[in-house]
């Protein structure tokens, strides 16, 4: 992977935020602020995607995207990342097998907003992605729902833990979920670059 791959060290837990970024946002920097807090990482690494495979238009450079969010996070705890250009990877079950074969002795619990649980049984792998980390679902304005009627949510309710039990989630042996509320952010990178705010 090469220099300035970011650190984590032996038993530590690291969230992993993978999105567009396109550009990032104050929703992101709130959901990651919940996430540390609650679920109880040691880090959390944003994964700027090379391009999300669902989604049609490809967003604005990469250089630019990792720019503008180390611009945006104040957070020592939060590293902004290009890992999966680096990896040469673009599906999320596919990185996780590469950042796990590369940091073995770490703890990866994938993030996500409710709004990506509604379409996540169509990402390549995904009951693989459910079986190999732990996954937090951070609610999103709009997309509540998914996390009751997801078809990934339906499939592994039994693997949900109660939204109280959150700390416990990272030491859990996989599938295992948990959905969180937290105080709404309004904000999209789409309603940012709507309004002119970001240019692609
Ligand atoms: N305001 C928010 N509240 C909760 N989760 C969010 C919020 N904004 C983004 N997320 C989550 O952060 C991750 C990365 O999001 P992404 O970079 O696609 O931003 P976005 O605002 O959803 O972009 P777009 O509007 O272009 O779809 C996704 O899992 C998404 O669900
Ligand atoms: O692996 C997949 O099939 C897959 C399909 C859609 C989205 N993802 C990942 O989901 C994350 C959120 O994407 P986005 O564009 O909604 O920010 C990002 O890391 C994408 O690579 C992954």
């Amino acid at each position: 992977m090469g220099p300035g791959a970011p650190f984590a060290g032996r038993g530590q837990v690291v969230g992993l935020l993978g999105g567009s970024f396109d550009p990032a946002h104050a929703g992101h920097v709130r959901i990651t602020r919940e996430a540390i807090r609650r679920l109880g990482l040691d880090w959390a690494w944003w994964l700027v995607s090379p391009g999300n495979p669902l989604k049609r238009e490809g967003p604005a450079p990469m250089a630019r995207r990792v720019a503008a969010a180390r611009a945006l996070v104040r957070d020592p705890r939060v590293k902004v990342t290009d890992l999966e250009a680096r990896l040469g990877t673009r599906y999320t079950a596919e990185t996780l097998a590469r950042l796990r074969a590369r940091y073995p002795h770490v703890t990866f619990v994938w993030l996500m907003g409710s709004d990506n649980l509604g379409q996540f049984h169509l990402w390549r792998d995904w009951r693989r992605i459910m079986a190999t980390v732990p996954v937090a679902v951070l609610a999103r304005p709009g997309a509540r729902l998914p996390s009751r009627f997801a078809p990934a949510a339906r499939a592994f309710r039994a693997a949900q833990l109660n939204e109280r039990d959150a700390r416990a989630l990272a030491g859990r042996r996989p599938p295992a979920w948990v959905a969180l509320d937290l105080p709404l952010s309004p904000h999209s990178s789409s309603a940012i670059r709507a309004k002119g705010g970001w240019r692609r």
